[in-house]
């Protein structure tokens, strides 16, 4: 059997969209001679993922991620492509598919919402024929993880937005799915939930070896959580490798930020790149290619009062913009 959980080749998938034009008129002329334009939603995509990756799938929106997702899932068909997920066809296999694939869509719930989160979970327990031992182990131990004790047995229209997607992970996870895919799993979440569901899904990985596709407009869940991403714009793929790459995208760029003894004028960093400047204090983006860090640290040592100097990368979320708009 192949390493890879998915193998996607090919891919593409375009809509009709209609052309509506404003006012009574124009709405009356379109009964009569209707324009359409074709939109490549995903324009050619290949991507493969591993058993047990976690892997990020970003993109700016209207990028093709949704559609993607919705092809991996089944509930697309492409225009063209090929998609094999743990050997099945998405789309064609559908009832066999699913009994192994797990998926949290942020905005649609799975849960009952008059009902306590149990028994959506219970339902589940008997859609997906869990057996009741492996159901409760499997239970207790995302009950503990997640600190959901309590939450579990109230009415889910009484939850936090927190507490119930903690309860959608679990309504997602509880067949134990080889494979699932979240979507903004942490939107709108304090940090410390935020947190929680980042480990919670770190350990899931860990002890079930489930294979995670997360999409996230939120770097912190891609730093903290992705071995691999995928980055998608305009329905292609512009960048697909691991998380450390994208840290150092930018090798030969670097940040000095510096503080100022007394304040100083933005003049003798003439030549420089200054991102900011504060009178006491400035950020400036350098190129180590030519000269390396040291000539420029040394340079601006020189030039300058300096009390402290810090010397990073350029910041994942500037290399994520600079990827989106080239
Ligand atoms: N059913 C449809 N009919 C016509 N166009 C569509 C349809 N579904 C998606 N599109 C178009 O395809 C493009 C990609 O949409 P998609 O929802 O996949 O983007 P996305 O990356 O998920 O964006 P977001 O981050 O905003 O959710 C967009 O231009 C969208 O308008």
């Amino acid at each position: 059997m192949s390493e890879y959980m998915i193998e996607i080749q090919g891919l593409r998938k375009t809509f009709k969209k209609l052309n509506k034009k404003a006012g009574f008129f124009s709405a009356f002329g379109a009964l009569f001679s209707r324009t359409s334009e074709l939109v490549h939603s995903v324009d050619g995509i290949d991507l493969r993922v591993r058993k047990g990756e976690i892997r990020g799938l970003i993109g700016p929106n209207g990028a093709g991620k949704s559609t993607t997702i919705k092809i991996m899932s089944g509930i697309l068909h492409p225009t063209e492509g090929t998609v094999s997920i743990m050997g099945y066809t998405p789309w064609l296999h559908r009832e066999k598919y699913i009994r192994n694939l797990g998926v949290l869509f942020g905005q649609k719930s799975q849960l009952w919402w008059d009902l306590p989160p149990i028994d959506t979970f219970e339902l589940n327990r008997e859609m997906y024929r869990i057996p009741t031992d492996r159901f409760k182990r499997r239970l207790d131990r995302f009950v503990e993880l997640l600190q959901i004790e309590r939450v579990i047995y109230q009415p889910v229209r009484t939850l936090s937005l927190g507490e119930r997607m903690k309860c959608e992970l679990v309504c997602a996870l509880l067949h134990e799915p080889s494979l699932i895919f979240l979507d903004e799993p942490t939107i709108g979440l304090d940090i410390v939930s935020k947190e929680t569901i980042r480990q919670f899904i770190k350990q899931t990985n860990k002890e079930l070896q489930t294979t995670f596709i997360i999409t996230t407009h939120d770097l912190a869940d891609l730093e903290n959580l992705c071995d691999n991403v995928t980055i998608i714009n305009k329905g292609s793929i512009v960048f697909d490798d691991a998380m450390g790459k994208l840290s150092t995208f930018f090798r030969n760029r670097k940040i000095i930020e510096v503080k100022f003894a007394e304040p100083v004028g933005e003049a003798l960093l003439d030549g420089y790149d200054v991102i900011e400047f504060g009178g006491l204090n400035a950020r400036i983006e350098v190129n180590v290619e030519d000269k390396d860090i040291k000539h420029h640290v040394y340079d601006i040592l020189g030039r300058l009062p300096v009390v402290d100097i810090n010397i990073t990368n350029i910041p994942i979320e500037e290399v994520i913009k600079h990827i989106y708009t080239s």
